[in-house]
């Protein structure tokens, strides 16, 4: 039997549908959970064959050369409010100076600059992270980014204004907003893990209820809540007005520096389609 092909996912409720019962439709799969930003740092590094990364990692590993890979049809995106993206500040958002960026986000680190900047020509001067042990309301930066499972407790009283970013994006552009893709290696031996994931993510919808149920209240969520985050919030193509609120954020996200120029969509081909004819 060949290698196993090592498959990264999100850990956050939001991804579980794309994997759904992933290990037992595929044995020779190797599931590895993970938070976004240390899935990207994986696949980069050639741990993994193939992973759930940030969509802006697609595009800093496409136009570094490392010959990265886009699934087609797949996508965690949102088509108006998220409700796990947000962005919690202090102050006006026209005021922010000090910013604080979930360390287990990385294309919600970028969306939340380019946002500042396109709406309220704010470019902080001081950006850090914020580290995953640490409680949101312990942070005294101005704003603070948060996504995620833990974005949908933090409670909104204590800030001065509160942003969900998909829905902010979605009235600045009239897009979707696209926040993570299955990107491969090129080169990675796939096999039909492709057409499994596809049943894996219909199987995952259709279990939406059961999904919601094992993980609502483990999160401090009700189950009504998760059923509609996972059914009616979320989606989960990407089809053609996802690839435009695609391409207009990584443009956007080139102009501040955040990706390098000249990055662009390679999508995945199944081996099988030239004998297929
Ligand atoms: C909508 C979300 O999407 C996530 C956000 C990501 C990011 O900001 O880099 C990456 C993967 C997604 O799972 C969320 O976590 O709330």
């Amino acid at each position: 039997m060949s290698a196993p092909v090592r498959v990264g996912v999100v850990s956050y409720l939001n991804a579980k549908p794309l994997y759904y019962r992933l290990d037992e439709a595929s044995p020779n799969v190797q599931v590895e959970q993970d938070l976004p930003s240390r899935l990207a740092d994986r696949l980069r590094l050639g741990e993994l064959d193939i992973a759930l990364i940030p969509s802006v990692e697609y595009f800093r590993g496409a136009g570094t050369g490392l010959g990265y890979e886009v699934l087609p049809g797949f996508a965690i995106a949102a088509r108006g409010p998220v409700r796990s993206v947000k962005l919690f500040s202090r102050v006006p958002f026209g005021q922010i100076k000090r910013l604080a960026l979930d360390a287990g986000s990385r294309t919600s680190q970028a969306l939340t600059r380019v946002w500042l900047d396109a709406a309220h020509g704010v470019r902080p001067s001081r950006i850090e992270l914020l580290p995953m042990g640490l409680p949101v309301l312990e942070s005294t930066a101005d704003a603070v980014l948060v996504i995620g499972d833990r974005a949908m407790t933090v409670p909104d009283a204590p800030f001065h204004e509160v942003v969900d970013l998909a829905e902010a994006w979605n009235e600045m552009t009239g897009l979707p907003f696209v926040f993570a893709l299955w990107v491969a290696r090129s080169g990675a031996d796939l096999g039909d893990l492709p057409e499994t994931l596809a049943r894996c993510r219909t199987a995952g919808l259709t279990h939406a209820s059961e999904l919601a149920s094992e993980h609502g209240p483990r999160l401090g969520l009700d189950v009504a809540t998760c059923y509609d985050y996972l059914t009616r919030v979320l989606s989960y193509d990407l089809g053609e007005p996802e690839l435009a609120g695609l391409r207009r954020f990584a443009q956007m996200a080139t102009q501040l520096g955040l990706i390098p120029r000249g990055a662009d969509l390679v999508f995945h081909r199944p081996s099988d389609l030239a004998a297929r004819g």
